[in-house]
């Protein structure tokens, strides 16, 4: 990157930084979207503390999702997976990546919406299907058919994710490439807000 890039990169996290005004910054999304990988590196670029709310459930529990879902089963991952997220917004000046069934549960997507401004990560079939296929960490798609299920999962899900505050669609890209993208995306959904509030006086 050069010294230019470099300059308008930051310019345009400070931009962000401004609008963001200290609210959480949310991203949700379908397992493989890249949510966690993703908000990692955009929280550094911010400069924000970046929380992972499957990291933090499995902190909680003390153990890992899949012994979770096998041991306790999904319902009891569910209702931790809501407590932790209503923890973690307590807090300002965040990054949360949730995980992929936490924005689909309608009191946690309301407390999201409330306090955090949201980002559907949206990327198509293929592409998450190859990102899932490549660890075995994910039980909901523990089935005789994954693909089925994930394609399952997009149909029920896909509508639900269309009520984030902002959309940014994933391609086969760099991961910085997605973080500069959802920044650019997150500017622009303010500049809307403003012009719509504009036209409304
Ligand atoms: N933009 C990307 N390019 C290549 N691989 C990616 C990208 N985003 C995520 N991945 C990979 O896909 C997998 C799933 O990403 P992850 O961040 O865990 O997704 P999520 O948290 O949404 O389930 C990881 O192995 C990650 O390294
Ligand atoms: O989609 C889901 O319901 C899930 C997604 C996973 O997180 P990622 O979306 O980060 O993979 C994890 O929370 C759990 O396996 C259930
Ligand atoms: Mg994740």
């Amino acid at each position: 990157m050069t010294r230019t890039d470099r300059a308008g990169r930051a310019e345009r996290t400070q931009k962000l930084l401004h609008l963001l005004d200290g609210r959480p910054l949310v991203l949700v999304g379908m397992m493989g979207a890249g949510k966690t990988t993703v908000g990692r590196r955009l929280a550094a670029r911010l400069g924000r503390q970046f929380l992972d709310s499957d990291e933090e459930i499995e902190k909680a529990a003390q153990m890992s999702i899949p012994e979770m879902f096998a041991e306790l089963g999904e319902t009891e991952f569910r209702s931790g997976e809501t407590r932790v997220i209503a923890r973690i917004l307590r807090d300002s000046d965040i990054v949360l990546a949730t995980g992929g069934g936490a924005f689909v549960n309608a009191e946690t997507r309301a407390l999201i919406k409330s306090v955090a401004v949201s980002v559907w990560i949206k990327a198509d079939f293929e592409l998450l299907f190859a990102r899932v296929s490549r660890r075995s960490n994910r039980p909901l798609l523990k089935t005789a058919n994954p693909r089925e299920t994930l394609r399952k999962l997009i149909a029920e899900r896909y509508p639900v994710y269309e009520q984030a505050d902002v959309t940014v669609v994933s391609r086969d890209m760099p991961h910085e490439a997605v973080a500069s993208d959802l920044v650019e995306a997150v500017i622009a959904h303010f500049s809307r807000q403003d012009q719509a509030s504009a036209d409304a006086r």
